[in-house]
């Protein structure tokens, strides 16, 4: 088993003190869309996040990169065999968890309005069955909580390895950091395996891809 995990992810809902603001409340009225439940967005909020949190726009609301990496990951062949679990952490000690049934919304504004409701619920089910879950809970004890034989981060500053080098048939935690600007927040200094898979820094969904693919070499299932 293949456990991902995308570590201090920039999704988040908007923040206590953006929510008095006028232009913030404007924004939720032409959503529809009460304030306190809307996900925050740099590609429509950037100037709101520059107000609030100066030089933090970059950083800062990025689900458009959660949203790509998991479509890579619940349609990957590794996930339709059962192998895959997907874990996102989110900078304020949020887990997700995806069931592996889980289907992507095809359109981006729709992955905003059902993880707007998982916010919301907390869970997300179809037919009696889980599909998404949100519960309250750091890193180190979200890896405690899974049955794994090693835990692997990627770090563009790790040792410098091919994913085949690394990756083998073992059930393992492979940690990627969900934002786009800047380390992680969580402390992962005590991770003992931490690799770099290319000399420049890549988007958080392709590194998801080589593990994920790497990994389906490693069990025979490419
Ligand atoms: C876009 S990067 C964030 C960049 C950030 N400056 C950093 O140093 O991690 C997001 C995540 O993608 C992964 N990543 C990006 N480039 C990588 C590389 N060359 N090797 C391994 N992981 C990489 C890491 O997990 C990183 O936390």
């Amino acid at each position: 088993m293949l456990h991902l995990i995308v570590a201090d992810s920039e999704l988040e809902t908007i923040p206590e003190e953006m929510l008095d603001d006028p232009g913030v409340r404007r924004f939720a009225k032409k959503r529809n869309k009460r304030v306190d439940r809307m996900i925050l967005d740099s590609n429509y909020m950037h100037a709101f996040i520059d107000k609030y949190y100066p030089g933090e726009s970059k950083r800062r609301g990025r689900p458009d990169i959660i949203y790509i990496l998991l479509e890579m990951a619940q349609e990957s062949i590794l996930n339709r065999k059962n192998l895959l679990r997907t874990y996102i952490h989110t900078r304020n000690d949020f887990v997700i968890k995806i069931s592996p049934i889980t289907r992507m919304p095809k359109s981006y504004n729709r992955f905003i309005g059902l993880f707007e409701d998982l916010f919301e619920k907390e869970i997300i089910t179809n037919n009696g069955k889980t599909l998404l879950s949100l519960e309250r809970m750091k890193l180190d004890e979200l890896l405690e909580s899974l049955k794994k034989d090693r835990t692997i981060l990627l770090h563009p500053k790790g040792e410098f390895k091919k994913p085949s080098e690394f990756i083998s048939t073992e059930d393992i935690a492979a940690i990627i950091g969900g934002f786009s600007e800047g380390d992680f927040r969580s402390d992962v200094s005590n991770i003992p395996e931490k690799y770099s898979i290319f000399r420049d820094e890549l988007t958080i969904w392709s590194v998801g891809l080589e593990i994920v693919a790497s990994y389906e070499r490693a069990i025979g299932l490419l």
